[in-house]
């Protein structure tokens, strides 16, 4: 039976030393708490770091018994792993990085080193445990370079990868100098997911930038897969929250508490100790509120509950010490002998007492300065079981996106701040349960168990789309069909596309001349088939490249033909009517002043505006912008306008491949036809072969063709197969 494994740096529960001995206790953080309701199922495992060092060979045996009672497997990390992977490049280099914290980011090799070896060590464990049908589940931060480490064993394992924290823009991620390595080890996965659309398309940017893969709605194309990218905004077991939340136990607890603070109004905060969370600026707001509204003295506290995280990180301790600072300064400044302004705890608490506070404060304070998700402000949603109670809300935190009716906030206007408590203090209850309860219905619906079954039906999905593609892959089976019925052939005929085809680009496109091997290859295919070159390049720039070669030509996707027979010269296939030309030239020259590095290609029947030297994705929108102005024009002159690859071209709409190769084929009788072409343009020319053709697109696009080739490389390898 196929099982899913989960895989991360931290399992959901930690260990402690106590005494010479070690006990388990359950992790804090959202991944832990947030997936801790789904592993347990069928067979599935979590592989993961229990969260502190073992190093007694023993000790190691034992915990790995004891964990696999609990479907977990541990990866051991050594003293110096948790120092240079986990404090060092996962919290000091990715954590500040991808939380816009770029002044805390440190960039050591050493600390690199050790992140690539842990990756290592994460693969290992989990080659262990995979069977070949089993999907894997990686996530997080900590593991960015392990889908690619396991894709190089496992080629065709399902691989996916969550990502729990933000994804900055790509301003941010080319600080790290091993930006490429990091993007190029997620792409190993078949399906990579963030908390929201923003994350996704940062990423997807840097992707393209980086990596040089290109990407569509979403689909990263890969060199032999593609790989789809999207959003999964995360969410809770609402039920086993709003379950304990009306617990006797849980009661138990509100009663005592209650009888603590008495009729104050309390403001809620839970957070780990992490200065992405924005509590000394919290706490400054709480500070502001008493400052600019004495009638509230006495009768509202805040309860601010930090669970200790990361403590050996440099940045981490700072951070302590100022909250410890800011605490004793407000409440030395404000409290009375019955009245405390800060009930400040430094620890975790068990579930049941959580879950009191969540029930009996009045308002959740939730203001990280920058957040991946956010599961504090949902649980105390669903724990609402009356349904008062306010939430004050970050616009920062990926949680904001679902949460409409939160008071939403900008963590860093703390006039701002301060004025949301104050308005939620005063709220009107019957708005209060409107608000709640619409949170409610949404975190009902969206809950984790949703999550991981919509994560996964797309998981399914890509996986299909794959299938799909490399079911039409010309494998080495194929490559032996086409090879042995071309050697039956008596009359066979190539429609062989130029660039991306033949050759692959070049930044320059009058640089992308054919090499030795390309010449070689064609000289040898017109010796025992008629060849023709099927390309958009101008005639004078084909046939020079050409001169000399026994092949036909044709020319500006049809404009132009030149056969074998007759030597030297074009034959105009097409009826020129260029009167259109000036009109649009001076609109793509317009294009051109306003972008540094595009340039216009004039050929016969067509003009065509590049961008593929242009800024990355400054090209991309002044290509959309020139499109619907040429669009607008094209109409008039009964023209067509056509994106192409780094490329707008405008044209007559009859005038294409498809019906060149017709008028070529017209009359012949051949036994072996085959099409390769890389782009649109050549969609034409698949459309147009009969039944019994070989059709193969270049890349892994959907296509009309009836196969899919990898790259250029493998095109060259299968021609120079037919000749050998
Ligand atoms: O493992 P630690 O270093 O102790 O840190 C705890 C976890 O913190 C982060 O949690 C994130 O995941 C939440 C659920 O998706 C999300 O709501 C939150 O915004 C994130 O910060 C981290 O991503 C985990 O890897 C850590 O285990
Ligand atoms: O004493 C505590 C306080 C909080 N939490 C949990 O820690 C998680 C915090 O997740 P969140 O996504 O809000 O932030 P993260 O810590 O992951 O950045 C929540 O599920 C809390 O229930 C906990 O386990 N023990
Ligand atoms: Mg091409």
């Amino acid at each position: 039976m196929s099982k899913t494994i989960i895989v991360s740096n931290r399992l959901p529960i930690s260990l402690r030393h106590r005494n010479g001995r070690f006990e388990f206790k359950p992790s804090a953080g959202g991944l832990a708490t947030g997936l801790g309701s789904i592993y347990k199922e069928g067979e599935n495992i979590w592989i993961g770091w229990p969260g502190n060092t073992v190093d007694d060979p023993e000790q190691r045996a034992e915990i790995i018994l004891e964990l696999h009672d609990l479907k977990m497997a541990p990866v051991f990390l050594s003293k110096e792993d948790v120092e240079e992977f986990y404090e060092g490049f996962s919290n000091e280099t990715l954590w500040p990085a991808f939380h816009y914290f770029t002044q805390y980011m440190v960039y050591n090799p050493e600390h690199w080193d050790a992140y690539v070896r842990v990756n290592q060590k994460f693969c290992d464990a989990i080659l262990k445990k995979a069977g070949p049908d089993d999907t894997i589940w990686i996530h997080d931060y900590q593991l960015l370079l392990l889908p690619q480490m396991l894709r190089e064993v496992l080629p065709n394992a399902t691989i996916a990868f969550f990502q729990h924290i933000p994804f900055p823009s790509y301003e941010i991620i080319r600080m790290i100098p091993w930006r490429k390595e990091l993007l190029d080890g997620v792409c190993g996965a078949d399906l990579i997911g963030f908390h929201t659309y923003d994350d996704m398309r940062h990423f997807l940017s840097a992707v393209g930038r980086l990596t040089g893969l290109s990407s569509e709605s979403g689909y990263i194309q890969a060199e032999n897969r593609i790989i789809n990218v999207d959003s999964f905004p995360m969410g809770i077991d609402y039920d086993k929250f709003a379950k304990q939340a009306k617990s006797k136990r849980t009661q138990r607890f509100v009663g005592e508490f209650g009888k603590q603070v008495e009729d104050q109004k309390l403001l809620l905060t839970i957070d780990r100790l992490d200065y992405s969370k924005g509590i000394p600026q919290r706490i400054q707001a709480f500070n502001q509120l008493l400052e600019q509204h004495k009638e509230l003295h006495g009768k509202v506290s805040m309860i601010m509950i930090v669970v200790p995280s990361r403590d050996k990180v440099q940045s981490y301790k700072e951070l302590k010490e100022e909250i410890d600072l800011l605490v004793g300064r407000i409440n030395s400044e404000y409290s009375t002998l019955n009245w405390v302004p800060v009930h400040y705890f430094y620890r975790s608490f068990p579930f049941e007492e959580l879950s009191a506070f969540y029930n009996m404060s009045d308002i959740a304070l939730v203001t990280p300065l920058r957040d991946g998700m956010n599961l504090v402000c949902k649980e105390f949603v669903a724990s609402k079981t009356d349904q008062t109670g306010v939430l004050i809300l970050s616009e920062m935190a990926g949680a904001s996106k679902e949460l409409q009716d939160a008071i939403l906030v900008n963590p860093n206007d703390r006039q701002g701040v301060v004025d949301a408590i104050y308005n939620a203090l005063s709220m009107p209850l019957a708005e209060q349960k409107a608000r709640i309860s619409s949170m409610q219905e949404s975190l009902k619906k969206y809950d984790v168990f949703q999550w991981v079954k919509v994560f996964m039906d797309r998981l399914d999905h890509v996986k299909r789309k794959q299938e799909e593609l490399t079911s039409k892959d010309v494998d080495a089976k194929v490559m032996n069909e086409i090879q042995a019925n071309f050697k039956k052939a008596k009359n066979a005929v190539l429609f062989l596309d130029y660039d991306g085809t033949l050759t692959g680009f070049h930044s320059d496109p009058q640089k992308a001349i054919p090499d030795a091997e390309l010449k070689g290859i064609v000289k040898d295919l017109s010796k025992l088939a008629q060849v023709v070159v099927i390309s958009g390049r101008d005639k004078d720039t084909l046939g020079r490249w050409f001169d000399g070669q026994d092949i036909d030509m044709i020319a500006e996707h049809g404009v132009w033909v030149k056969k074998k027979e007759n030597k030297g010269d074009w034959e105009l296939y097409a009826e020129i009517e260029d009167g259109w030309k000036d009109d649009i030239r001076q609109i793509m020259e317009y294009y051109v002043l306003r972008t540094p590095g595009a340039f216009i290609e004039e050929k016969h029947h067509s003009l065509v505006w590049h961008y593929r030297k242009v800024e990355s994705g400054l090209g991309d929108l002044r290509m959309r912008e020139l499109f619907s102005h040429l669009k607008y024009m094209a109409r008039g002159h009964n023209l067509q306008v056509l994106e192409g690859n780094m490329v707008l071209e405008i044209k007559r709409p009859d005038i294409n491949k498809g019906r060149a190769a017709t008028a070529m084929m017209k009359g012949g009788e051949y036994d072996f036809i085959l099409a390769i072409g890389d782009d649109w343009t050549d969609e034409d020319t698949f459309k147009a072969m009969p039944k019994n053709a070989y059709s193969i697109r270049v890349g892994y696009a959907f296509t009309q063709a009836n196969f899919n080739i990898k790259s250029v490389k493998q095109v060259r390898q299968l021609l120079q197969k037919l000749t050998s």
